[in-house]
């Protein structure tokens, strides 16, 4: 036990609680003893539990960790079958042949190798009494034919994961690390056997054949393996950065599928001659890959980017110098960035604010700072942020968040006392302004009459990144006018061979809804480009607001623009937000309902669509606190659901059809960028509770569908759903929900909403959560006192 003081204390992640140390080492997520009772009520218990040592999840050598990352888990130091080899000539010690401690007991075994493991093989009931510590290890001998069996007998829907859906015996027998195979035990349930799969299938791609595996891996409290693996998997997996040799990876693009989009394609902005030079050195590399690498205009219209719509190609982004120490030699390197996931494989606009919200709470802030660089060059040369950096969305944004993002990334690269902080914070205010200016409040997006601002792109035609059929009921009666099939009258559309301007109206409206980053609701159907949104006002008011601090903070109050020389003070960007918020007051804030709805600009009315989006008020800090209050008493309990906040009122999404089939961001579905926003703002605003609340029937969900699908993480959820709430069946279905085994990236904003939602949860919630302890019963069964904290 002296050892014990060589341990490094584990800390959560991601956790502020006070008692963030007293995780208890018994959770069992599936059938676990814990029951909602037991958890609020016996508070002997709870102190007992929190009184047992931390739960060691590092230690003095990453080797010994059953949580370490699969690369060293699995890599070359751990494979037994090199016990024989040079390892043990050179008498080192195999790290993963020894039996050792999750919590703390270090096995007397500690020194030993796979050969002494099989001479002083201990009976089982050594397993036993290991087990009964979270200790036990298992030796998988053969790692393709027990993956082999466990698909057989236990995928019995032959999709690759084992959930709670399949059929099978939900139990498996391994053989012991200690007997060196030669006993066996039972591996039982959904949720161990699951695990087992994605170890197995992870060991597999390591390719390896032989593997021991800590019990702890397998039977890991899911919101501790959930974590874990988003901050040290997920985002390694979903992290992008181009250099010479992996652009065909990052240029590839499943959206799209021409005969001529199958070449991967770079265009790079007209003048940007060493990023040019630097795709074509790239290119010249590996002739194999076919790049093909294209200037772009100095003017982009419609018209040329409609022309690209069959050879699209990854847009260029920031890139910066990078000498190799030993050959001296300069090059190009991208900056890093992250990609939300799915078919979604290039850097997203409002996406990368809310990763880079996650990656901050993993300490990946060069990868957050990246995305700020790339959004700086973005403004400059396609001048605007970009829905994404794919040829197809070079005409539309999506909603704005640079002024924020660039505040948080700006306090974690040493802030004020750091001066490339500071020439950092003001590039990207600038940039900002310049977006503010040219972009949110210039023609065709700024309504002059009520000084407000609308989603609304320039685009021509159909937008070929969406799913072949997504149109099929709007564009069905063309094809009968046309007496063509559905293909012919695309083609006929989009090159102009037909004038149809009610689909022209129609599409200037769809351009929008992808522009507003919710593609697709009713809420924005047929109508969009005319609608002053609660959502972009917001972020519009927060941008001024920032842009005030900033100018007063490291622009000694008087901000020169470099781009249009003209000169402004703090004073008059305040001046800005309080005209808009008085605007959004006059013409979006409804006292009756406590909504902020939509104001339409074209037929001069406030709409009545109930969006979750009414708390962007409260985050940007637009609404009064008086608002606040009235939203929480009359617009929440209509969209607090099970498993969250739900995008709409049921009500105001409508009835549904055939002709009329469900959209992806209306109701019963739920997204992380919802949730996360209205949880900061309920927090500024003083409802901590309510956040708390909203963010445990978030995770909960999460966690529920981690547990029970075989480690799922995906885009959005269908948050009224206890059962199975990753299924969503819209538009171009959920993504992340497809993979082999294993799931290995989650979804971006949807694996930060799990870090930032954890930070409000203490011991207890989490305890809860890994028993998946649904919100209702968890919170009926709270003492008044606990009840508190939730807002009840
Ligand atoms: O391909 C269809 C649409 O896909 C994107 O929208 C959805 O995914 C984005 C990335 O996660 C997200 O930003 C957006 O809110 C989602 O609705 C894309 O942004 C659309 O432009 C595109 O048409
Ligand atoms: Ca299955």
């Amino acid at each position: 036990m002296e050892r014990l003081g060589h341990l490094k204390t584990y800390h959560f992640p991601a956790a502020n609680n006070d008692d963030d140390n007293s995780q208890s080492s018994d959770s069992s997520p599936i059938g676990g003893s814990t029951t909602p009772n037991l958890l609020s009520q016996n508070s002997g218990e709870q102190e007992k539990l929190m009184s047992r040592p931390p739960r060691r999840v590092s230690s003095t050598n990453e080797y010994d960790d059953p949580f370490s990352n699969a690369e060293i888990y699995y890599g070359p130091e751990t494979d037994p079958r090199k016990a024989t080899t040079k390892y043990q000539k050179q008498g080192k010690k195999l790290n993963r042949t020894r039996t050792m401690s999750v919590f703390g007991n270090i096995s007397t075994s500690r020194q030993t190798t796979i050969e002494d493991h099989y001479l002083k093989r201990r009976g089982s009931e050594d397993d036993t009494y290991l087990s009964s510590k979270g200790n036990r290890r298992f030796f998988i001998e053969n790692v393709d034919s027990t993956l082999e069996e466990l698909l057989r007998n236990e995928d019995t829907d032959r999709n690759y994961q084992i959930t709670i859906e399949d059929k099978g015996p939900k139990v498996i027998k391994v053989g012991t690390a200690n007997s060196f195979g030669f006993n066996h035990i039972s591996i039982r349930g959904t949720y161990m056997l699951s695990n087992l799969l994605q170890e197995l299938t992870i060991a597999k791609s390591f390719g390896r054949h032989q593997i021991f595996l800590d019990e702890a891996r397998i039977n890991e409290d899911p919101v501790n393996r959930l974590s874990r693996l988003i901050t040290n998997q997920f985002w390694n997996s979903l992290t992008r950065r181009i250099d010479l040799y992996n652009i065909g990876d990052m240029a590839s693009d499943g959206k799209i599928d021409t005969p001529e989009a199958k070449n991967p394609r770079v265009y790079v902005p007209h003048n940007c001659p060493e990023q040019y030079a630097f795709y074509i050195q790239a290119a010249q590399m590996n002739p194999s890959l076919k790049l093909e690498v294209e200037y772009l205009p100095e003017a982009i219209s419609p018209e040329y980017v409609k022309s690209l719509n069959r050879t699209p190609g990854l847009l260029a982004l920031a890139m910066e110098e990078h000498v190799n120490p030993s050959t001296g030699e300069a090059s190009l390197i991208g900056y890093p960035y992250a990609v939300p996931g799915g078919r979604f494989n290039e850097l997203y606009g409002w996406d990368s604010y809310m990763i880079a919200l996650g990656l901050l709470e993993g300490n990946k802030v060069d990868v957050a700072k990246g995305m700020v660089e790339h959004f700086i060059f973005e403004i400059k040369h396609y001048g605007k942020i970009l829905n994404a950096n794919r040829s197809y969305y070079l005409c539309r944004s999506q909603p704005p968040f640079l002024t924020d993002m660039a505040n948080i990334v700006f306090d974690r690269i040493g802030g004020h006392n750091n001066p490339s902080a500071i020439n950092f914070i003001k590039r990207a205010f600038v940039s900002a302004i310049k977006e503010y200016k040219s972009v949110w409040t210039s023609q065709p997006r700024l309504d002059p009459e009520t000084g407000l601002s609308c989603y609304h792109p320039d685009g021509i035609g159909i937008p070929p990144e969406t799913e072949p059929d997504h149109f099929d009921t709007i564009l069905y009666p063309y094809t009968k006018k046309y007496k063509c099939t559905m293909e012919e009258f695309r083609k006929m559309y989009n090159d102009g061979d037909v004038k149809e301007p009610a689909l022209d109206e129609f599409f200037l409206h769809d351009r929008a809804v992808r522009e507003s980053g919710h593609d697709t609701t009713y809420r924005f159907e047929g109508v969009c480009a005319y609608l002053a949104t609660i959502d972009l006002n917001s972020l519009l008011y927060k941008y001024e607001t920032d842009i005030a601090d900033a100018i007063e903070k490291y622009f000694g109050d008087k901000f020169v623009d470099p781009n249009d020389f003209s000169v402004t003070t703090s004073a008059d960007w305040r001046k800005l937000a309080n005209e808009r918020k008085e605007r959004v007051n006059k013409y979006m804030w409804d006292e009756d309902s406590g909504f902020f709805f939509d104001y339409n600009v074209h037929i001069k009315k406030r709409t009545s669509y109930e969006s979750a989006t009414t708390f962007w008020a409260l985050w940007s800090g637009l609404a009064t606190p008086h608002q606040a209050q009235v939203m929480i008493e009359k617009a929440l309990p209509k969209l607090e659901v099970l498993g969250g906040l739900v995008c709409c009122t049921e009500r105001s999404r409508g009835p549904i059809s055939i002709n009329r089939p469900v959209r992806q961001w209306d109701y019963p579905f739920g997204w992380a960028p919802h949730q996360i926003l209205a949880w900061k703002g309920l927090e500024d605003y003083g409802y901590k509770g309510i956040a708390r609340r909203l963010s445990y029937r978030w995770l909960f969900m999460m966690t529920k569908a981690f547990v029970d699908f075989n480690g799922i993480v995906v885009e959005k959820y269908n948050v009224t759903s206890g059962i199975d709430p990753h299924r969503v069946e819209a538009e171009y279905g959920n993504q992340g929900a497809d993979f082999k085994g294993v799931a290995k990236e989650g979804f971006g904003w949807v694996n930060s909403s799990y870090l930032l939602g954890l930070k409000y949860m203490d011991s207890h919630a989490r305890r809860a959560l890994g028993t998946c302890i649904p919100p209702d019963p968890f919170f009926k069964n709270l003492r008044p006192d606990q009840m508190k904290i939730y807002d009840l």
